[in-house]
């Protein structure tokens, strides 16, 4: 059975009859230039956008579950996260137990470790820097265990290594019989770490599959408009624009 179906995803002029599907295990990248509906379509799984078409989760309908079942089954780490208040660390990632209604300090502390933000436990969340920040609010995304979890470009202000680690950190929390979407830009990166690739273009699924079957020069330069030199057998994949 599928973690989540879509089926004729639509909202407006952005998203057209969108049908997707994310096994337990498996990570989904979405990919597609600026203004694909990468972001409008995971707001919609997030249930903070309102669409056409059908949904399910596990079989169910999603606009059926409460907001508590919602919050507690699907996570999502927004594009641009930022706090009103200046909270510490340790408080912007418990936010994320709160579907749960529980104050244990163990999942809070060991999403820290793994985001690599323990250090700084105590401090104002506002006194990090961007990229601290970015993991701080990953980490309260992971803290909440949700069945599916929808990243939202979480690479966009991380350096190199914690590109690949926060990447391997999803990859492994997908495989932990849990759902990962991921919208990336960098297809190189989608291409090493994703099971299955989405590209999106112009609000439609313009091809869906395993990376070899979506990254192809053919689909880059009908998508991209870029002429690309595509080596997936490479390790890591290599994917460069060369015109
Ligand atoms: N609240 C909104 N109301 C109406 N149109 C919107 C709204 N938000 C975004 N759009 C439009 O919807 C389209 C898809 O936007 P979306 O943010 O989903 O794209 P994206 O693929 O995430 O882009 P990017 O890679 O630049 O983040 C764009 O044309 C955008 O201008």
């Amino acid at each position: 059975m599928a973690l989540i179906e879509v089926s004729g995803l639509t909202v407006d002029t952005r998203l057209k009859a969108i049908d997707l599907a994310v096994q337990p295990g498996e990570m989904l990248g979405l990919i597609g230039p600026n203004g694909a509906g990468k972001t409008t379509l995971l707001h919609c799984l997030a249930g903070i956008e309102p669409y056409q078409g059908d949904v399910q989760l596990h079989d169910a309908p999603l606009e059926k579950l409460s907001v508590q079942q919602r919050a507690r089954q699907i996570g999502l780490l927004p594009q641009r996260c930022q706090s009103a208040w200046a909270l510490s660390v340790r408080d912007i990632i418990s936010l994320g137990r709160l579907p749960w209604g529980d104050e244990s300090k163990t999942p809070v502390e060991r999403v820290a470790h793994q985001t690599g933000v323990t250090q700084w436990l105590d401090q104002p969340v506002d006194k990090l820097s961007g990229g601290e920040q970015a993991r701080v609010w990953l980490a309260r995304v992971l803290a909440g265990e949700p069945q599916l979890l929808l990243a939202d470009e979480p690479l966009a202000s991380l350096d190199l290594y914690y590109q690949c680690r926060v990447l391997e950190l999803l990859r492994h929390y997908a495989q932990r019989h849990h759902g990962v979407i991921v919208s990336l830009h960098d297809l190189a990166q989608a291409a090493r770490y994703c099971d299955r690739l989405c590209l999106l273009h112009r609000g439609q699924v313009y091809a869906q599959g395993t990376p070899a079957e979506v990254l192809t020069v053919d689909n880059l330069r009908a998508v991209y408009q870029v002429e690309a030199c595509v080596d997936l057998q490479a390790h890591p994949p290599i994917i460069s624009v060369i015109g």
